[in-house]
C-alpha cells in the first residue's frame, strides 16, 4: 500500500522528506503535492543545491505548476493560508504540515476540513494535537478513530525520548534532568533582528553566529507526555551556530545502581533490536558532525555514560535535527495513513 502525501512548507524540512523519498523507492510513501510561498523553480533550486546535503542525487526540474523528481511528477500550489491549499484534487492523503506558521492544532485541522486531507502530521511541537506520537516511545497509543492531527514533538523530544524509553523501561527511571544544544534552525538570523522576530523570546532573535542562545523552549513536558512514569523534569535547551548536527543530554536516578556497561549493553540491544532505526548506537568518538545524514532519531553516544553509587546515571545522544526527525514525520505519515477500521490503540509498549 502507498500512503499519498502532500508537504505544506518546502523548507529544510519539506526538502529533506523529498530527499528522503526519492533516496528510497519502497518507502511506501510518494507525494503527490507541495505547498509554498516560493515558486516551482526556486524549489527545484533548493533541491538541486544544498549547503548541508550537497548536490541532489537525481534529477529536479520544475515545469508550470509541477516539480518533477526523478521523473515522479508532483503537484505545485502556492497558498498561503493552509485552508486554501485543494490537496484532494491531488489526491493527497495525509498532510505533513512543516511550514512552522500553522502548529496549533484548530489551523493544522483546515487541511482537512477545507483541503479534503484524510489525516495531518505537524512537523513540530504543536499546541493542541489530537496527540503526541514519539516513535518508538508511544506511537503505539495511535488511535485512528481519534487521532487525525498529530505531532511528533520536536528533533530534541525524540532524541531524548528514546534514550530515555530504555533506561525507564531496563531500570526505572525518574529524577530525570535533560539539555539539549540545537543547530543552526530556519528562523535564526544572521543579525540581531530582536524587534522583527516574531518569536516571544527575544533572544532568539540575537546574531546566531554571536551567542550560545538559551532558548526556554519546554522539552521536558513532551517528554512526560511520551513518558508519562518519569515524572518530573528539569530541562534546558540552547541554540548554537553549527549547520547541523544537534545534541541531547539526559541524567537521572534508576530504580537501582548500574555501571556505565549495563547502560551502554542496554542502549546496544534496543538499537539492534525494538527501536531499530529510531536509535543507532556507534562507539566511535563522535563530534556533530558526524551525525549528518542518520536516519536515527538518537545515535547513542557510549562514551558519554556516567554513572553513581547511589542509581545516578547520565548519557549522551547525538541527532541530525532534520534528516532524523524527518524520517520520524514519514513513519508517523505512515502509520496514520494506513487505513484502519478498527483501533489499534495499545496503552503499553515496554522494550524490556
Ligand atoms: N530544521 C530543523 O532542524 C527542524 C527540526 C524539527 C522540527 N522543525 C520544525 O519544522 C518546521 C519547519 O522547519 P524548517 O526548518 O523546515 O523551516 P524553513 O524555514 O526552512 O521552511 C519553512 C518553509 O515554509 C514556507 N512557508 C512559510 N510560510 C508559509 C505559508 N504561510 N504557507 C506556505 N508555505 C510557507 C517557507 O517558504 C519555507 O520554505 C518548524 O516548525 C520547525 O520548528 C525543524
Amino acid at each position: 500500500m502507498t500512503v499519498t502525501i502532500g508537504i505544506n512548507g518546502l523548507g529544510r524540512i519539506g526538502r529533506s522528506i523529498t530527499r528522503i523519498l526519492a533516496a528510497n523507492s519502497d518507502s511506501g510513501i510518494s507525494i503527490a503535492a507541495v505547498n509554498d510561498l516560493a515558486s516551482a523553480e526556486k524549489m527545484a533550486y533548493g533541491l538541486r543545491r544544498d549547503s548541508i546535503r550537497g548536490a541532489f542525487p537525481g534529477t529536479v526540474t520544475a515545469r508550470t505548476d509541477q516539480l518533477v523528481v526523478n521523473d515522479h511528477a508532483i503537484r505545485v500550489f502556492h497558498h498561503s493560508r493552509p485552508e486554501r491549499i485543494p490537496w484532494a484534487d491531488a489526491g493527497v492523503d495525509v498532510v505533513i504540515e512543516a511550514t512552522g506558521q500553522f502548529r496549533a492544532g484548530s489551523a493544522a485541522r483546515t487541511h482537512i476540513s477545507h483541503g479534503g486531507a484524510r489525516k495531518v502530521v505537524i512537523s513540530a511541537s504543536a499546541d493542541d494535537p489530537d496527540a503526541f506520537l514519539v516513535y518508538g516511545a508511544n506511537h503505539h497509543t495511535y488511535d485512528p478513530d481519534l487521532h487525525d492531527v498529530v505531532s511528533p514533538g520536536s528533533c530534541g523530544v525524540n532524541a531524548l525520548t528514546v534514550m530515555a524509553k530504555v533506561l525507564l523501561d531496563r531500570f526505572g527511571l525518574c529524577g530525570v534532568n535533560t539539555s539539549v544544544v540545537l543547530a543552526v534552525q530556519g528562523w535564526a538570523k544572521g543579525q540581531d533582528a530582536v524587534v522583527g522576530t516574531s518569536r516571544d523570546d527575544p533572544r532568539l532573535g540575537r546574531a546566531t553566529g554571536e551567542s550560545i542562545i538559551p532558548h526556554n523552549y519546554v522539552v521536558g513536558d513532551l517528554v512526560r507526555v511520551a513518558l508519562p512514569e518519569i515524572g518530573e523534569m528539569r530541562y534546558s535547551y540552547y541554540c548554537v551556530p553549527t549547520p547541523i548536527g544537534s545534541l541531547a543530554e539526559l541524567s537521572g536516578q534508576t530504580d537501582r545502581p548500574v555501571s556505565v556497561e549495563e547502560v551502554n549493553r542496554a542502549m546496544a540491544e534496543a538499537a539492534a533490536g525494538p527501536l531499530r532505526r529510531v536509535l543507532a548506537y556507534d562507539p566511535d568518538p563522535t563530534v556533530s558532525i558526524d551525525v549528518k545524514n542518520n536516519p536515527a532519531s538518537c545515535l547513542f553516544d557510549p562514551s558519554g555514560t556516567q554513572v553513581t553509587a547511589d542509581g545516578g546515571v547520565k548519557v549522551r545522544g547525538w541527532f541530525d535535527n532534520e534528516w532524523g526527525f524527518s524520517n520520524r514525520l514519514l513513519d508517523l505519515a505512515r502509520l496514520v495513513g494506513e487505513p484502519s477500521a478498527v483501533s489499534s490503540r495499545r496503552v503499553s509498549w515496554s522494550i524490556a
